[in-house]
Parts: structure tokens; sequence; C-alpha cells
């Protein structure tokens, strides 16, 4: 680093997600005379607004975007830094911003998040969402968009096939259910349904159609056809909506592409008759791009979007130091939050969890974790400072997460799909057709895990069986008769 240090700071935070603006308010309250800065790439920070404790372990919170300004005004200590940290230097204990100035820190936290894991890189056909501004890409392509094509079975495809409309969307997912990084595959069953159903808030007209449902045989795509008809004029797109099980993509490639190798032959899409190019030119360009499928079969859309993940943003601004990397990517964190170099913590989506996790607890790149481990950051950089001891928090020892999908409340506890357990464990269901699905995880008699869809009211009293391990074998499937007012059974 050539430049001069402007200022060195006791703490630094680089990242104006959920993880790094918690971290300045958990250390901004802790020690208001601490010099903070806030490096962070973009004008806007993170906030956490509406904070609710649920239970012990379960929050709920609204994620709002503002000007960083808003910090600035609340934090008189701090200071926000902008545009984005180009390199790092732990030796030094220095960090040089994209416009040449160089800070010095005392203690670092890294909250620079994650990035979308794509299907492939530079194709302008090829999408991620991860903020605002590549959700505001999103929207502008699919407002001209005719059918898109969405890749992934998590968070981001689960949300985006219940709320795109006025066009055809095609799921592609791994797996033989939908959804599966949240739950199983009776789960998916219960969902299913929501897709088809007029959804509560769209005011009429409505843009897509209702649909009707057909089983899929293993392997087999599954066809929401339009079922209404419609009066004319009203709507002209006849839009669909399929998902295809069990594959992954093969290839992505324009028309171009297909003209310049014409030999090649692609299976028919569902429907639609243009796509053996070799002999069916007609129709040859009519999409700007193609997807050829495992299951053999390619489909032409407007877009692809690879909701495929994400990977830890470590790249390129902590090249040339040491720091120890976890499998997916992310820097490694013990229980203080520290990463392998000496005063850089880490949190958010950017840190991989390496402490010797509580059975009952996993990691998962969640805004519910983001705030958690920068408030928990925060707290430890402090203590670290002040010489205090510091014990893991409580907050990990549960897994907990509440979201909403499909226009359900759905709350995951545990080891919610028994991840780890192997065969070593029972599950017991309850399902009410478009009210509720709950499934409990038992494992040696304890419930270690629990899926709830619905205004089931059960969190509260699952959570307290899964933290004090209490053995339920005499109570067997009773556990969940509807009947039964459970809450005051375990009083
Ligand atoms: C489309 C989408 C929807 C989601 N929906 C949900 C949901 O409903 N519920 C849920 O629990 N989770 C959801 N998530 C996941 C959640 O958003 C993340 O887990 C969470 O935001 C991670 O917070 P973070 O603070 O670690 O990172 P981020 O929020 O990604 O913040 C990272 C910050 O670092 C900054 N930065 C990056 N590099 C640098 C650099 N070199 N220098 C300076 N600053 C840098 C960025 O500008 C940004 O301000 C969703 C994710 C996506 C993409
Ligand atoms: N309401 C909520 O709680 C929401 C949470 N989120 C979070 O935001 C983050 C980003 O979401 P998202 O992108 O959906 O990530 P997720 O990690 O939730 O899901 C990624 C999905 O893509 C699959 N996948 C990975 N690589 C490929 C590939 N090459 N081909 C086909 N499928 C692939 C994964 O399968 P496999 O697991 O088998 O690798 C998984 O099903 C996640 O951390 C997610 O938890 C996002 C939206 C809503």
């Amino acid at each position: 680093m050539a430049h001069k240090k402007e200022k060195t700071f006791q703490f630094m935070i680089v990242g104006g997600g959920i993880a790094g603006v918690t971290c300045v308010e958990q250390l901004s309250s802790q020690i208001p005379s601490a010099d903070i800065a806030l490096i962070t790439a973009g004008s806007h920070i993170k906030a956490v607004t509406n904070y609710k404790q649920v239970s012990k372990t379960l929050e709920e919170f609204d994620v709002e975007e503002r000007p960083s300004s808003v910090l600035e005004a609340r934090f008189p200590n701090l200071t926000v830094i902008h545009p984005a940290v180009k390199s790092l230097n732990t030796q030094s204990h220095t960090v040089e911003t994209a416009d040449g100035r160089v800070f010095g820190y005392e203690k670092l936290c890294i909250c620079s998040g994650g990035r979308p894991k794509l299907l492939t890189q530079d194709n302008p056909y090829v999408l991620g969402i991860r903020d605002t501004d590549s959700a505001q890409a999103f929207q502008k392509q699919l407002s001209k968009a005719k059918r898109i094509v969405i890749v992934g079975n998590g968070g981001i495809a689960l949300e985006l096939v219940y709320e795109v409309e006025g066009c055809e969307v095609i799921w592609a997912v791994k797996d033989k259910a939908i959804g599966n990084t949240f739950f199983d595959a009776g789960a998916a069953q219960f969902l299913i349904p929501s897709l088809e159903a007029d959804k509560p808030e769209r005011a009429a007209p409505c843009r897509r159609p209702r649909y009707t449902t057909e089983e899929p045989a293993a392997g087999a795509s599954q066809t929401f056809t339009a079922g209404l008809s419609l009066p004319h004029g009203l709507v002209t797109d006849l839009s669909s909506f399929s998902v295809e099980y069990e594959c992954e993509v093969e290839k992505i490639f324009t028309a171009e592409d297909l003209h310049n190798s014409p030999q090649q032959t692609l299976r028919p899409e569902n429907g639609e008759n243009w796509v053996c190019c070799s002999d069916s030119s007609a129709n040859l360009g009519t999409w700007p791009v193609y997807i050829l499928l495992t299951n053999g079969k390619t489909f032409g859309c407007d877009f692809v979007v690879s909701a495929t993940g994400v990977v830890p943003n470590t790249e390129p601004f902590l090249h040339g130091n040491n720091f120890a990397l976890a499998d997916d990517a992310g820097l490694q964190v013990d229980d203080h939050m520290m990463t392998s170099e000496p005063d850089v913590y880490a949190a958010g989506d950017v840190c991989t969890a390496c402490w010797e996790h509580s059975p009952l607890w996993q990691q998962m790149r969640l805004w519910t974790q983001a705030r958690q481990m920068g408030w928990y950051a925060g707290r430890c950089m402090a203590a670290h400072v002040l010489s205090e001891p510091i014990e893991l928090d409580f907050c990990f020892e549960l897994f907990s997460h509440i979201t909403k999908f499909f226009n359900y409340k759905v709350v995951l506890l545990g080891k919610f799909n028994a991840q780890g357990l192997g065969p070593n464990h029972e599950l017991l269901v309850r399902c009410t057709k478009g009210q509720e699905y709950v499934k409990v995880v038992l494992s040696g008699g304890k419930m270690v895990g629990a899926v709830l869809i619905g205004e089931t009211d059960l969190e509260e009293t699952f959570e307290n069986l899964m933290l004090n391990q209490m053995d339920l074998t005499q109570y067997g499937e009773e556990l969940l008769n509807p009947n039964i007012d459970i809450e005051d059974y375990f009083d």
C-alpha cells in the first residue's frame, strides 16, 4: 500500500448489510466512546426494523435499506466510509478503499456478505438476485418476458415461483420435490396447491390464470396448465407453470450458437415443435436464450434465473492474507467470531461457523443468523478490548427460522430436515390440507427438529421440548394429536 494512512480506528467494520450494521450498533452501545468506521460499497445500509423476539430463540424482523447517513446520525462516533475496500493487509492492520485511501484499524470485522453462485458468469441472459440493484434489473427484464426458466430449489426460487406473474415459468430442480433446502417432500406436496390457487393479495383482473395440477411421475415434470376460460380481451397470455424435477443444467446457449452448429439435435420441449434445430429452423431464434437440461429437454426463454445459492464474498479484497477458508469458501470463524488472522473477526454470509456446533444448530445463510452473528461479533470485539470473558451466545443453541413461503407462515426448528441424523430418527407428521403441515423429528425419543407450516401455534412448546430434551417416548403419536392442547400438556 503506497498511500499514506489517513486515520486508525479502534473498530472497523467492512460491509453495511445486516451483519455489519448490527455489529456497529452493538459496539456503539457497549463502548459509546469508541471510534468506529463502517466501510461499505453502496450508499445504503440494511437496517433491522420491527424486531420482535417471538420466543427464546425465534425472532422476527423486517429488513429495510436506508441511507448510511441515518446510521451516522444515530452514532456520533461512527464514520461511514465509501467506496468498497479494495485490499486488506492484516499485517499492517490497514485497508485500502477503491479510491486509494488507506485506513488503519485495531480490530476489524469483515461482514461483506455473499454473492450469487451463478450457473455461468458473464452471460447477460443468466440473472442472479442479490440486492436492490439486481432485483430491479430482474424486474425490468421480467416486465418484457414471456417465459423464464428458474434454476435452483432454495429460498429465492420458492419466492419467485410464487410471486412472478404474467409470464410462463419453468422451474428446474435437482431434487424429487420442491424446496429441498427448507423442507421435505411431504411439505412440498402440502404447498404445491398454493401455486394453483389465486393469491390472496391479487386484485382482479389477474394476469396469471388459475391452474390445474397433475401429479408428477418419478423423474417427470409436473405441469400446471391454465384452467380458466378467459373472457375475450382480458388476459391474452395463457401462461403456465411447470416443474422439471431431478434435472440439472447441461448447457445454456443462444440462437446464434444453434445456427453455428446446425447438426445439433435437441429434443422438443413440452407442446412446442421448434427445437429439433437440424430440421425445423422456422422458429429458430425465437428466444434470446436456450437451456438444455440433463433430462434431455431444451427450453427457449427470455432469461434464466440462477437461484443456485451464494458464495461468501471474499474476492478479491482479501487476497494476499492467510485466512483459513472452510469447504464452502467462507472465512472460518471460531466461537468468538475470530478468523485465523489476528484482530480480524467475521460475521454473516461471508463466514463459516467452525466451532463445535450445538447438536440442534446449523449454519444457514439467513437474515436472522447475519443479525445474530453481527451482534455476537460486536460483543466479542468489545469484550476482548475490555478484557471481559465471553461465552458463545444462547442463540446458537437451537436453529430457528421464521419465514413465509407461498403465503404460509413457516417455522423451522433444530434439525428440521433430520440433517446429519442418518437413519437414526423417527418422523411424526400431521397435515390438514390447505391449513397446516406439522412435522416433528425425534431421535432417541427426544424432539430434535420440527417444520411448522401454517398458524400451528406450536413453535414455543416445541422449542421448549427441544431445548430441555425431555424424553417423549411415552407420548408417541399423541404428541401431534390435534385434540390435545399440547401447551397445557407440557406446562
Ligand atoms: C433475493 C434474496 C432474498 C432473501 N430473502 C431472505 C429472507 O426472506 N429471509 C432470510 O432470512 N434471508 C434471506 N436472504 C438471505 C439474507 O439476505 C442474507 O443471509 C443476509 O442478508 C446476509 O447478511 P450479511 O450482512 O452477511 O451480508 P449482505 O446483506 O450481503 O451485506 C454485505 C455488505 O457488504 C458490502 N460489501 C461487499 N464487499 C465489500 C467490500 N469489498 N468493501 C466494502 N463493502 C463491501 C455490501 O455492499 C453489503 O453492504 C435473502 C437473500 C437474497 C439474495
Ligand atoms: N425466506 C427465506 O428464508 C429466504 C432465504 N433466502 C436465502 O438467501 C440465500 C440465497 O438463496 P438461494 O439462491 O435460493 O440459495 P439456497 O442455498 O437457498 O438454494 C440454492 C439451491 O440451488 C441448488 N443448486 C446449487 N447449485 C445448483 C446447480 N448447479 N444446478 C441446479 N441447482 C443448484 C441447491 O441444491 P443443493 O442444496 O442440492 O446444492 C439449492 O436447492 C440462501 O442463503 C437462502 O437461504 C433466500 C430467499 C428467501
